[in-house]
């Protein structure tokens, strides 16, 4: 569902009117993943082509069975790669997996630890990519210069990291999102980090494009529960942004007015 007096949310040439995008890593099963991306209201559904069979084994369960190609916009991913050839070989095998498919997510990480990208490789490989015809939608750190760098090549979708993968720790920086977020003419979604509905409406609030995310669902006691909130929480956050919030003031203002009181 769109928010009230919404645009839609236009990544390339596809417009979106949710702006929750999902993860399917770390659920118990596919039919937990397919209930709970539904109450999400997600429209794009990020998979990790080198984790998830979407094809590349036609003997065993497909992702694809249960999330319905009229209904969803699958983002292939490249979790799992550190370096840009892995990164851009990926993508050319979820290229032939889907039927030619050319929007994907480029994720090219640095180490184990932190899961932080590794942008010298995902520079080269956005490079690539973009030469051979995909829509790249990029995971990065929250470097403004760098969010600028990958606008400037060509990237559909700049989306920084609110944290570590995985780590729920929800937006460590929303000054360097806002800097990223003044000078972006291409939409800009929080990848990664976040660990409820708050951190979620959050990113929306500081003007954020869309929020990409999966432990926080998929990990949660009650994923189905918890995509539910998340939806609400990135409507509730993108009103509010469009709404404008109020300054914040450091010494009070009475909320009704101090003139003419009844009693004196
Ligand atoms: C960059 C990346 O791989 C993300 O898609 C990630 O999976 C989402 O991060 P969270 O699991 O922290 O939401």
């Amino acid at each position: 569902m769109t928010a009230l007096n919404d645009e839609p949310l236009r990544i390339g040439a596809r417009t979106f009117t949710s702006r929750l995008l999902v993860g399917t890593g770390k659920y118990k099963d596919l039919d937990q993943t397919a209930r709970a991306i539904d109450m999400s209201g997600a429209q794009i559904v990020t998979v990790a082509v080198r984790r998830v069979n979407i094809g590349q084994d036609p003997s065993q369960p497909n992702l694809l069975d249960v999330l319905p190609a009229d209904r969803y916009t699958i983002l292939p991913n490249t979790a799992g790669c550190h370096t840009a050839e892995e990164a851009v070989r990926t993508c050319r095998l979820a290229r032939e997996l889907l039927d030619g498919h050319n929007l994907v997510k480029l994720e090219v990480l640095a180490d184990h630890k932190t899961l932080y990208p590794d942008v010298t490789e995902t520079l080269v490989a956005a490079k690539t990519l973009i030469a051979d015809g995909f829509e790249v939608m990029v995971y990065t750190s929250d470097d403004p210069i760098l969010a600028q760098r990958f606008e400037a090549m060509g990237c559909v979708a700049v989306m920084p990291l609110a944290a570590p993968i995985g780590s729920g720790l929800g937006i460590r920086n929303p000054y360097n999102l806002h800097l990223i977020l003044e000078q972006a003419t291409v939409p800009i979604l929080v990848d990664a980090g976040v660990g409820t509905a708050s951190d979620a409406a959050i990113a929306m609030e500081l003007g954020c494009d869309g929020v990409l995310m999966n432990t926080a669902i998929a990990g949660a006691t009650d994923p189905v529960l918890m995509a539910s909130a998340m939806r609400k929480a990135i409507e509730a956050g993108r009103e509010a942004f469009l709404a404008g919030r109020i300054p914040r003031k450091l010494y009070a203002s009475a909320s009704s007015p101090l003139d003419g009181l009844f009693f004196g």
